[in-house]
């Protein structure tokens, strides 16, 4: 009789999501060497609408072994697959999880969406919410769920925030005061600002090692 792998330990499920083009596959192709100089593996699920396209590019990108990355197409609403019904997703994370039991992370991107987007908590044990200083300094002020409710709060592309006439350290201070205290971790991912922050955030918070 054929045994069934049992993975031997369960990696950490963090989601991140957040709208269209704040930077989540940035962030993800910033935290996976990160993550990988402090011995730490990961595995990824992307999702997208209809494509497969943030998968493709992760295990195009060369930082991390193509089979460590599995897509999951949404089809017409993002929300329903992380939120609703996140069957689709666990289903993945649980194949990663089979796949590469020495994994101690699993990264699932949401699709772009908007700011009412939140994650099962089914399906994560952490959820990151990224949001970009190109979407308005107001962003904050709107307390979408996904600014109020997500574990970590990351304000992406700090430095265009001069550029579009974002005030980033009042989003950071209004952030903050809106989620009263919880973590806000300010990023520029084209200079790796605040990715250290970032993953000392994630190693103590959700793998519960020191940071
Ligand atoms: N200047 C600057 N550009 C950034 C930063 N992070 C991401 N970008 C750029 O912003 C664009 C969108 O980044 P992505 O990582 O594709 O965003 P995303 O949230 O994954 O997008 P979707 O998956 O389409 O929702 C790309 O052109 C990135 O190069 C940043 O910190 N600074």
């Amino acid at each position: 009789m054929e045994l069934t792998k049992t993975p031997n330990k369960t990696a950490a499920r963090v989601g991140i999501g957040g709208p269209v083009g704040s930077g989540k596959t940035a962030l993800i192709e910033q935290l996976i060497p990160a993550l990988a100089e402090r011995g730490i593996e990961v595995a990824v699920v992307t999702n997208d609408l209809v494509t497969k396209e943030d998968a493709l590019r992760l295990q195009r990108s060369g930082l991390i072994s193509p089979e460590r990355v599995l897509a999951v197409e949404a089809g017409a609403c993002p929300h329903t697959i992380i939120r609703e019904d996140p069957s689709l997703n666990i289903a993945a994370a649980d194949t990663l999880a089979q796949n590469f039991p020495q994994a101690d992370v699993i990264l699932i991107e949401s699709g772009g969406d908007n700011l009412a987007s939140t994650f099962s908590l089914d399906l994560v044990d952490y959820w990151i919410f990224v949001i970009d200083t190109g979407g308005g300094d107001d962003i904050p002020r709107k307390r979408g769920p996904g600014i109020i409710r997500s574990d970590l709060l990351v304000i992406n592309k700090i430095d265009i925030g001069p550029y579009v006439g974002a005030d980033v350290d009042s989003m950071q201070k209004e952030a903050s005061e809106i989620r009263e205290g919880r973590p806000v971790i300010l990023t520029d991912c084209k200079k790796q600002t605040g990715i250290k922050e970032l993953i000392d955030c994630l190693v103590h918070n959700v793998l519960f090692l020191d940071a």
